[in-house]
């Protein structure tokens, strides 16, 4: 398979379909200025603040909590606007959406089915063009897909069945003539350890489970080293205990080797669980509602009355009524956000 059946076996897989803060908004400059326009635009603004002022408790993951942003601005989306067109009709997936990221980021895209998350990544990767505004990695425009980003996606038959668990780490790492083999097979075997699946280097991937295979897909995606990770709500399809250990598992390997995610889902839990920040979509077309911090929340944070709370805040901010306005939220009991 050459660079190109290598895209279209990305494009197919991703056509398929692909709060808080304990710290005052100047403590995280960048992020907040970067989306005031949007956010003013809304009436978040105090929902916002309120947000960050009912969540100084304290950190329970200081680890993580404490992480620096480890380099400067990585990705500029600059008012988005992304549309799919057809003879017959135009469809705006997403309008005007601003944000940066930053190196070492845990970036989470939330909002409600059909809000243009997916969307967005794909534009990222490079896939769709915007209809307007500018996306700029390092500080040049994305043109279309790159090894500098690289996505993993739901499905778990995202690994060509034929190769065995190291072939596939390896093959993106020699289709891009960055390695030798030996030097693939070793930086394969490099990241297939860091998802505890050293002992499956030579397995098939019918013979593994649903978290196995994403785990493969981590692996082959960080083996690649790239500029932003994207994971286009990589553990939806897998039950509700495999994708709370998924979680933590990337989290831990988030610890280790602080690549910069960017990370889709419609589950608030997994958003507060997994990002460092958080940018709220509206429903179709996607603006931005509100970007939050979510630094100080882990797993163990899921029972805790700050993180319930700032679970019914986020649905509030997501589905920002009169009637929400005037009632005590209650947290979803999924925690999940449909449209
Ligand atoms: N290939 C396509 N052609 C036309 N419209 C599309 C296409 N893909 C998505 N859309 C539309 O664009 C909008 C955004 O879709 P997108 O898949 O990005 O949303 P999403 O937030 O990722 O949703 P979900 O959480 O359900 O995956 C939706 O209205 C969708 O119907």
């Amino acid at each position: 398979m050459n660079v190109s059946t290598l895209r279209s076996w990305n494009q197919r897989h991703i056509q398929h379909d692909a709060a808080t803060s304990d710290l005052p908004a100047a403590a995280s400059p960048p992020a907040v200025r970067a989306n005031a326009a949007d956010v003013a635009d809304t009436a978040d603004v105090a929902d916002t603040a309120d947000l960050a002022n009912a969540t100084n408790a304290p950190l329970q993951d200081a680890g993580r909590a404490s992480a620096p942003h480890t380099t400067g601005r990585l990705l500029a989306v600059d008012r988005v606007s992304l549309e799919y067109r057809s003879r017959e009709r135009i469809v705006r997936a997403t309008h005007q959406v601003t944000f940066d990221v930053y190196g070492a980021d845990r970036f989470v895209l939330l909002g409600p089915s059909g809000c243009g998350k997916s969307t967005l990544l794909k534009a990222i990767a490079g896939f769709i063009e915007p209809a307007a505004g500018s996306i700029l990695l390092d500080g040049a425009p994305v043109r279309g897909p790159g090894p500098d980003r690289v996505v993993v996606f739901q499905e778990f038959d995202q690994l060509p069945p034929w190769k065995t668990v190291i072939q596939n780490v390896m093959f993106p790492l020699r289709v891009a003539k960055r390695l030798s083999r030996a030097e693939a097979r070793e930086r394969a075997l490099h990241y297939l350890d860091k998802v505890g699946l050293a002992a499956f280097a030579n397995a098939y991937p019918h013979t593994l489970s649903g978290g196995m295979k994403q785990r493969v897909a981590i692996a082959r995606a960080l083996a690649m080293q790239p500029r932003v990770l994207l994971m286009d709500e990589p553990f939806a399809a897998l039950d509700a205990l495999t994708r709370r250990k998924m979680q933590e598992e990337l989290l831990q390997l988030w610890d280790e080797v602080r690549f910069t995610l960017m990370f889709v889902t419609h589950s608030i839990e997994e958003a507060l669980i997994v990002g460092n920040r958080i940018l709220l979509l509206s429903p179709h077309p996607g603006r931005v509602r509100a970007e939050l911090n979510s630094h100080q929340f882990s797993q163990d944070s899921l029972g805790r009355s700050d993180f319930q709370q700032s679970v019914a805040r986020i649905h509030r901010l997501l589905f920002d009524t009169d009637a929400t306005r005037q009632t005590t939220p209650q947290p979803t009991p999924q925690a999940q956000v449909h449209a």
